[in-house]
């Protein structure tokens, strides 16, 4: 399948593969790969690919059952648009908009920009979602990043205390959310939470040292070209743990212990964009240590 290398001259690199504009592969040095792709995701142009960062769009899970779980922009074949070296960054930039195919499930006419801007020491991410059509359109978005960890026990999440969340493994109704009380969120079971975050920035550590860091925003963009910023965008946090990892064909029994998901979205709702109006949702990974 085509896919796009980026390559830094300070050493650093990033893969992506047209299907789905899925990031597969970034190293900040040749010897460190910050994101887990499974050993048995699937590259056969049909299946998401299991790890990296597949794009979650128009939907996030499936309230549409007519339509896939997470949108079709991540089993989409996306065109290379441009791509850029400058002094300090490498940029790519890919595009996906409406087909036939994509009308029959979601009836609207859009323009997605994904721009990947690789700097020695950073990788930026950031999906642009405008309405071409005439109409208002609702939409869910989300970088579903997955990365990479030596061993699950030993990691900690920092940047989710103090905000409400949903949690999809309970899935019973709640008249009102909990809140994370933890400053530091470890993985000890099935977790798949939405959090409703306005921090904007999670820490991953294991055995207590800083590991990497996602930084995050989302907004909306007018016509006019001014923005307003989401002010409390959702990250959600998953690791599907034993049972789930067996369920999935796609999936080690045991690479539960090398991965989590910290995915930055806007998914707690549906969020309306007016004809000419835009998202943009933008993450950057930032490797420490
Ligand atoms: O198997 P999929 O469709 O890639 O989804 C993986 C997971 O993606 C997460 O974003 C969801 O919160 C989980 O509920 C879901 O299981």
């Amino acid at each position: 399948m085509p896919r796009v290398l980026l390559k830094h001259k300070a050493g650093a690199t990033a893969e992506v593969y047209n299907f789905g504009a899925t990031l597969t592969s970034y190293k900040p040095t040749p010897e460190r790969e910050v994101l887990f792709v499974s050993h048995k995701a699937l590259f056969d142009g049909q299946k998401a690919i299991r790890g990296g960062v597949p794009l979650v769009f128009p939907q996030f899970g499936q309230s549409k059952k007519e339509m896939a779980q997470h949108g079709f922009a991540r089993t989409s074949h996306w065109e290379l648009s441009d791509t850029a070296v400058t002094e300090d960054v490498v940029r790519a930039v890919f595009h996906l908009t409406d087909t036939e195919t994509t009308r029959m499930l979601w009836p609207f006419s859009f323009l997605l920009s994904y721009t990947l801007s690789l700097t020695a020491q950073t990788l930026t991410t950031s999906l642009r979602i405008e309405n071409k059509g005439e109409a208002p359109f609702e939409a869910q978005a989300l970088l579903h990043t997955y990365l990479c960890v030596r061993d699950i026990g030993q990691v900690a999440l920092r940047g989710f205390q103090h905000h409400p969340f949903v949690d999809k493994v309970a899935a019973q109704a709640v008249e009102r959310l909990p809140t994370e009380t933890r400053d530091s969120v470890n993985i000890a079971q099935e977790t798949d939470r939405v959090y409703q975050t306005g921090a904007n920035e999670i820490t991953l550590l294991e055995r207590g040292a800083e590991r990497v860091k996602v930084e995050y925003t989302a907004c909306t963009v007018n016509r006019d070209g001014s923005d307003e910023a989401l002010p409390h965008p959702d990250c959600v946090l998953w690791n599907p743990w034993v049972q789930k990892s067996q369920a999935m064909a796609d999936f080690g029994d045991r690479e539960f212990e090398e991965m989590v998901c910290v995915e930055p979205g806007i998914v707690s709702e549906f969020y309306s964009l007016a004809p000419g109006q835009a998202f943009l949702l933008e993450q950057t990974i930032r490797p420490l240590g």
